[in-house]
């Protein structure tokens, strides 16, 4: 069984919406209730953490007051890094934990199966998927090289890790003053290997307001 520690203490200033994103609603439901439902009803997962605003949290708990899983919703920090380190700190020790953006509602079963299966023979494993652009590498609106398709991977959450190897990580990044922009670069500095298993491109993360046209074409195909 993992626990898993879902971030939704942003603000969303690039969706421009006077309120945090993850609060939006999709068909009727607050975004991060959609992502909740996932681990809900999944069969792998013991137990949810959330890292939250702290005058969002008594929503929080209201609006998920049904989730069995949720056992905390505890206060985030300035930058997503800090909001999860505040959760992992403080739950109780586990083996394996998933880190899932609250931002994320479209993850699917699959790949939480793949990912669990992948992390009891690995201690690290994340969700991606394989860049499908030309990336380029830019300086001063000139191109200085392009960058080899084949090996790049775009990445997502879930990220997956043996609960030990992620606190170590987190402590160390803390300790260096390292801010990084996901989970498994902070594991990555300290040497280890991380691997990655491929996702789908349904699990976006909702960043920009274009993104909720796609969460509406991912909702009408899948009939929600
Ligand atoms: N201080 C923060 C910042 C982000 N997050 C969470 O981390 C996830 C991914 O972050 P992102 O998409 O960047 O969300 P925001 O920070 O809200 O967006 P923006 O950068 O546009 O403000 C989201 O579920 C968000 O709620 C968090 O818990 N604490
Ligand atoms: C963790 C992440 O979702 C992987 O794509 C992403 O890096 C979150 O970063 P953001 O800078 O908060 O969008």
């Amino acid at each position: 069984m993992y626990t898993v520690i879902i971030p939704a203490a942003g603000q969303g200033k690039r969706m421009g919406s006077t309120k945090n994103k993850v609060l939006l609603e999709l068909n009727g439901k607050p975004i991060i209730y959609h992502t909740v439902s996932i681990f809900e009803k999944d069969i792998n997962c013991a137990a949810v953490y959330l890292a939250a605003r702290e005058e969002e949290i008594a929503y929080l708990k209201d609006l998920l007051k049904d989730c069995s899983k949720v056992k905390g919703i505890m206060v985030g920090g300035s930058e997503r890094q800090y909001s999860i380190y505040n959760v992992l700190k403080n739950i109780p020790q586990c083996e394996i934990v998933m880190v899932h953006d609250a931002a994320r509602p479209f993850v699917s079963h699959e790949t939480l199966q793949v990912l669990y299966d992948a992390t009891a023979e690995k201690q690290a494993v994340i969700a991606a998927v394989p860049v499908k652009d030309t990336i380029k590498m830019v300086s001063d609106s000139v191109i200085e090289r392009t960058l080899n398709r084949a090996a790049l991977w775009q990445v997502q959450t879930p990220q997956s890790f043996d609960y030990r190897l992620l606190l170590n990580a987190y402590r160390a990044a803390e300790q260096d003053d390292f801010l990084g922009t996901d989970d498994a670069s902070l594991v990555e500095r300290l040497g280890e290997s991380v691997s990655v298993i491929e996702s789908d491109y349904d699990n976006i993360k909702l960043t920009t307001p274009e993104d909720l046209y796609f969460a509406e074409a991912i909702m009408k195909k899948r009939g929600i």
